[in-house]
């Protein structure tokens, strides 16, 4: 797949952020759409203006992914109305920040029922018809963050680390299959990801998301296992994680997040952690 003109382009997490991103650069390019979240209403609004703006032809699936059954759900709406997905990108994705303790234990289980599980679910469900039709593509939205341990972001980054190795794998089990699987990884993005949360994105480091979909779709088209679509000193700093001790760079990570103040992150919704 090296031109995104006349596919099905499933977007998860379509609603906002990146993943709205991702919907208007594909409808731009010419795919059709299927757009998914748990926000109904948002997700008709991305849809109406991807409509209206492209002419794209959009369909839109609530589903909470991190439900236990929200993958088979959706999987089972798809087959209902017979649509047949050529490209999944699966960026829905979110996680705790702060002190790993000062979050309620749902907050990580969650982010791995969402990063980690139904990313699975849905490489397996879709990638599956892919390789049976002969072609097909999978992009995972993971992160710079899956590069080294985030000490007040640790299951977060972990999940990340989990969709970079799981990635790399398929990519080449799929090798030759006519089905190609590449993982994104953005760095700090312009969007909501901290909302509910005390912690902010920093506007001087962030980039934005439609630059951020727009190289990561430009990558995929090239044929690239990963893409690096922040601006160009990140990539640079995954290369060094992977020179480095890993010890040094979760002690400079747990630094670097102190400095951002994330040692004292919580969500809104809990109490602050004791300082420590
Ligand atoms: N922003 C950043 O700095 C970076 C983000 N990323 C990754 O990019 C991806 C997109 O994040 P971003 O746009 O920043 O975050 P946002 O919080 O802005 O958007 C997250 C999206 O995921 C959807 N979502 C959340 N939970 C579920 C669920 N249970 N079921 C279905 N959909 C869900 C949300 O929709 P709804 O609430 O309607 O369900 C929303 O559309 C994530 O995988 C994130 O890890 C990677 C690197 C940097
Ligand atoms: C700002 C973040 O932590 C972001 N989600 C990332 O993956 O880098």
């Amino acid at each position: 797949m090296t031109r995104y003109t006349g596919i099905t382009a499933l977007v998860t997490g379509a609603s906002k952020g990146l993943g709205t991103a991702y919907a208007r650069e594909l409808a731009r390019r010419g795919a059709r759409l299927v757009l998914v979240a748990r926000s109904g209403d948002a997700l008709r609004r991305v849809a109406d203006s991807v409509r209206e703006e492209y002419g794209a032809e959009v369909t839109t699936e609530v589903a909470d992914l991190a439900a236990s059954d929200g993958v088979s759900r959706l999987v089972a709406a798809l087959d209902r109305r017979n649509i047949a997905v050529d490209l999944l990108v699966n960026n829905a994705g979110a996680g705790a920040v702060g002190p790993f303790l000062g979050s309620p234990q749902d907050r990580h289980i969650d982010s791995v029922e969402l990063n980690i599980v139904a990313l699975t679910r849905l490489s397996h469900a879709l990638g599956g018809k892919m390789v049976a039709r002969g072609s097909g593509g999978i992009i995972n939205v993971a992160s710079t963050a899956a590069f080294q341990a985030m000490p007040y972001q640790a299951t977060y980054a972990a999940t990340k680390a989990y969709v970079l190795s799981f990635t790399e794998a398929l990519a080449e089990e799929f090798r030759g299959s006519g089905v190609r699987v590449m993982a994104a990884h953005p760095g700090a993005t312009a969007t909501s990801f901290f909302e509910g949360t005390t912690a902010a994105l920093k506007p001087a480091f962030t980039d934005r998301p439609e630059t951020v979909a727009a190289r990561t779709l430009d990558a995929f088209a090239r044929g690239a296992v990963n893409a690096y679509p922040g601006r160009t000193g990140l990539r640079a700093i995954t290369w060094a994680t992977r020179i480095l001790p890993r010890t040094t760079t979760t002690r400079v990570s747990g630094r670097l997040n102190r400095a951002l103040g994330l040692d004292q992150a919580h969500d809104i919704s809990t109490p602050a952690p004791e300082p420590s």
